[in-house]
């Protein structure tokens, strides 16, 4: 049975631990899938590739109310879709070649197969093909194995033809309407990516809001823009799904009583799971979450010396940057266990790249509430910065939070062009403890750009002193 120094199950952002540093270690990568992981492959990198392409597709309808008669004479939806993977299959097979054929990775051995635990650090690996099962045992694993989609207990989805974001990007055609169950992240950029390449969208939603966990006010002003643009239902259970003759049907009930939305193409968006149960991580004694995520302390560590844990595996934030920092705290701790590093979430942003696009870091008005803190708000419209009358937008702000007394931000969100970019100072100043008044007034903002959103809502804080 071959024994390693080092196993990492995963090749997301557990892929990025192997460097030269390593070169004298012996080591094993497992992956039962693509190398690359969710982000490169299914998840943040083509969908924000789809997500600027719908934006485009989007601008002439923008351009017109600003005087500019452009126009969309159409989509070539496989253009687009194999320009993307195009790009990203390659970047994927790069990886994998690194690992397995370069002078670098002289040291490493790559399973191609699914991991499972047998024992206290000891992996069982099976494979697609023919191969006989191998067992391998380490000093040290790296558990980075992701989530995957989790499906809602929906009587007969599982008879009809359904996609979730694994599947739903390399489709050979755009249907005339599809329909996305599901309020989040997800349902929220697909939502903007299919209807601006001109498929009639029909979200479902269990609550009365889409993005249900952004600040209030965001996930108000988000929904009712998409009830303006999308066919939105809300507070709706879904009772069943169902075959037709042209794709899915899905009998709702709603606040008016049952009815039926109809569609090509069903994408469903109700979340995502990590595998820890798939990698069966009790078996080598390592503890979960009832959501399944698995128990790390602040240096990564699972309570099985040397086992660790990043990423979606372990992370609720479920987010690309967290996985990658974690990876680094790894990194760290495996080459440096005398000197751990613990890992940062004081500030942990997120931002969805819908139309509007949202972000936010820090605590949202309603946890402000809850935690008890004393916080006051303030807002500032786009409308009313120069550079959102040159847009001519009418629904975007920002709103941040802040401690009276100290003018230490609690937390910032904002909804409209841009947000993913403009809220960084923001995060800045938080990771750093700049106050609002330092900040806001202790350096120049360029004028007339989009950051004196930021400025203006700073200055707006209705601070002590
Ligand atoms: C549609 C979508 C869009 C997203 N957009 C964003 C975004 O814009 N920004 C952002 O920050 N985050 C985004 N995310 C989240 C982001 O993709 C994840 O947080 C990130 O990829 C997690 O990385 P990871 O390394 O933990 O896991 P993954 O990247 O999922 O890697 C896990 C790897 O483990 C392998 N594996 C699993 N089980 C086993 C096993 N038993 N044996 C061997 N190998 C195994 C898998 O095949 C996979 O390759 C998005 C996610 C989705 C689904
Ligand atoms: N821009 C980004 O960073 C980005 C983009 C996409 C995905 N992601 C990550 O992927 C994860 C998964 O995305 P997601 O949109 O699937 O999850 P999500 O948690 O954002 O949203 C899930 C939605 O499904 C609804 N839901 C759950 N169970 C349901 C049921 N049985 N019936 C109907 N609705 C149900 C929830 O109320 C919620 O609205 C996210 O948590 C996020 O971390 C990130």
């Amino acid at each position: 049975m071959p024994h390693y120094d080092l196993v990492i199950v995963g090749t997301g952002s557990g892929n990025s631990i192997l460097d030269h540093r390593f070169a004298d270690w012996k080591t094993a990568i497992v992956e039962k899938g693509v190398f690359g992981g969710t982000c490169l492959n299914v998840g943040c990198i083509p969908t924000k590739m789809f997500v600027h392409t719908a934006d485009l597709a989007a601008s002439p309808a923008a351009a017109v109310r600003l005087g500019v008669d452009a126009e969309l004479r159409g989509v070539r939806w496989r253009d687009i879709r194999d320009r993307i993977f195009g790009r990203i299959d390659p970047i994927a097979a790069g990886g994998r070649d690194y690992r397995t054929s370069h002078e670098d990775n002289a040291a490493v051995t790559v399973y191609e197969g699914a991991g499972r635990f047998t024992g206290k650090k000891e992996m069982q690996v099976t494979f697609d093909d023919e191969r006989p099962a191998e067992t391998i045992t380490a000093d040290r694993f790296v558990l980075a194995a992701g989530g995957r989609p989790l499906l809602p207990d929906v009587p007969g989805l599982s008879e009809v033809d359904y996609h979730t974001s694994d599947t739903v990007m390399r489709v050979d055609e755009l249907p005339e309407r599809a329909i996305i169950l599901g309020g989040g992240f997800i349902a929220a950029e697909f939502a903007h990516i299919l209807d601006a390449l001109g498929v009639h969208v029909t979200v479902v939603a269990r609550s009365g809001a889409l993005l249900r966990a952004e600040d209030e006010d965001i996930s108000t002003r988000f929904t009712e823009i998409a009830l303006d643009r999308f066919d939105v239902r809300l507070h709706r259970d879904t009772l069943r799904a169902r075959k037709t003759a042209s794709g899915v049907a899905l009998d709702l009930r709603g606040p008016d009583g049952e009815e039926t939305v109809e569609a090509g193409l069903l994408l469903v968006a109700t979340g995502r799971r990590p595998n820890s149960d798939l990698l069966d991580v009790a078996a080598t004694g390592v503890a979960t979450t009832d959501s399944g995520h698995v128990v790390v302390d602040e240096y990564q560590q699972t309570e099985v010396d040397g086992v660790y844990a990043l990423g979606d595996l372990s992370s609720t934030y479920e987010l690309k940057h967290v996985a990658n920092h974690e990876s680094r705290v790894v990194q760290h701790n495996l080459l440096h266990p005398d000197e751990p590093v613990a890992a940062d979430h004081r500030f942990v942003p997120h931002a969805v790249f819908g139309s509007p696009q949202v972000a936010s870091v820090g605590l949202t008005e309603r946890e402000a509430e809850e935690r008890g803190v004393r916080y006051v708000t303030a807002t500032q419209e786009y409308a009313g910065i120069a550079y959102g009358w040159a847009l001519e937008d009418t629904t975007g702000f920002a709103k941040v939070l802040a401690d009276p007394a100290t003018g230490q931000l609690l937390g910032a969100h904002i909804i409209g062009p841009q947000a993913p970019t403009v809220i960084q100072p923001l995060i800045q100043a938080m990771s750093f403890g700049l106050d609002a008044h330092t900040m806001a007034r202790g350096q120049y903002w360029i004028h007339p750009a989009m950051p004196e959103l930021v400025e203006n809502a700073l200055l707006n804080l209705p601070l002590d002193n």
